[in-house]
């Protein structure tokens, strides 16, 4: 089988709630943190539901045994945001996700050439093989930047059929690139973007996500 780039944009109106607030140039940082939060929690909510390993057992009710599901605790979870930005969508995701380890990664755009270079990166040596990965990556603009963040995620073992990433606002020239490099990939985002402006930004996107998030 062929595998193909899925991009699931939710139809949910929460999602397009918290989404307009983010896009809203008069949105003040606390608010725009907190839409981040709640874009991160929903969006993840959403790749979480065929992608989290499960365990079927037996649960004893106060009247009886029956079936029961659990999420399995001996599969690992790892978190990746990419900072600055990704660490806005970090408390909605960890909040379903608290038995995952959060593994940092830092990638800054170069404003000229828009290319990512990394100045932290926190990651493992290696992955379990079977680890589910969830990358938090606000802005798929270039694709620089989580082209990068997949690099040294897969080459530390990841299968990039069990990475799902979450964004807000996807861009055709980063999804292109997906598609071309790691067709396996599963992306969770709020809306796909008409393009880029000459400067590398989405347009009409919601700016710069990590300067809206951390008030600089
Ligand atoms: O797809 P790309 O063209 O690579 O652009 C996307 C990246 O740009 C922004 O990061 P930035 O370098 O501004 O860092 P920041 O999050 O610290 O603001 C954003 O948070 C993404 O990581
Ligand atoms: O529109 C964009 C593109 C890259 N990074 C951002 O923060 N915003
Ligand atoms: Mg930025």
């Amino acid at each position: 089988m062929v595998s193909q780039l899925r991009v699931y944009v939710p139809e949910h109106p929460l999602v397009k709630h918290w989404l307009a607030i983010a896009r809203d140039e008069n949105t003040p940082t606390v608010l725009f943190k907190t839409a981040m939060t709640e874009l991160g929690r929903w969006l993840t909510y959403e790749a979480a539901r065929h992608w989290l390993p499960t365990l079927d057992t037996t649960v004893k009710t106060p009247l009886a045994e029956c079936p029961a599901t659990l999420v399995d605790p001996r599969v690992p979870i790892a978190i990746v945001p990419i900072l600055r930005a990704g660490l806005a969508l970090l408390d909605g995701a960890q909040t379903l996700l608290p038995l995952s380890s959060i593994y940092h990664l830092g990638l800054a755009r170069n404003e000229e050439t828009l290319e990512a270079s990394c100045y932290l990166n926190k990651l493992p040596e290696s992955f379990a093989p079977e680890t589910r990965v969830l990358i938090l990556e606000p802005m798929l603009a270039t694709g620089g930047s989580i082209l990068s963040a997949l690099g040294e995620i897969t080459a530390r073992g990841a299968d990039p059929s069990l990475i799902r990433v979450i964004s807000i606002v996807a861009a055709p020239p980063a999804l292109q690139k997906l598609s071309e490099k790691y067709p396996a990939l599963n992306i969770y985002t709020a809306i796909i973007d008409e393009g880029l402006n000459s400067k590398g930004y989405i347009v009409p996107g919601l700016g710069d996500a990590g300067d809206r998030a951390f008030g600089t």
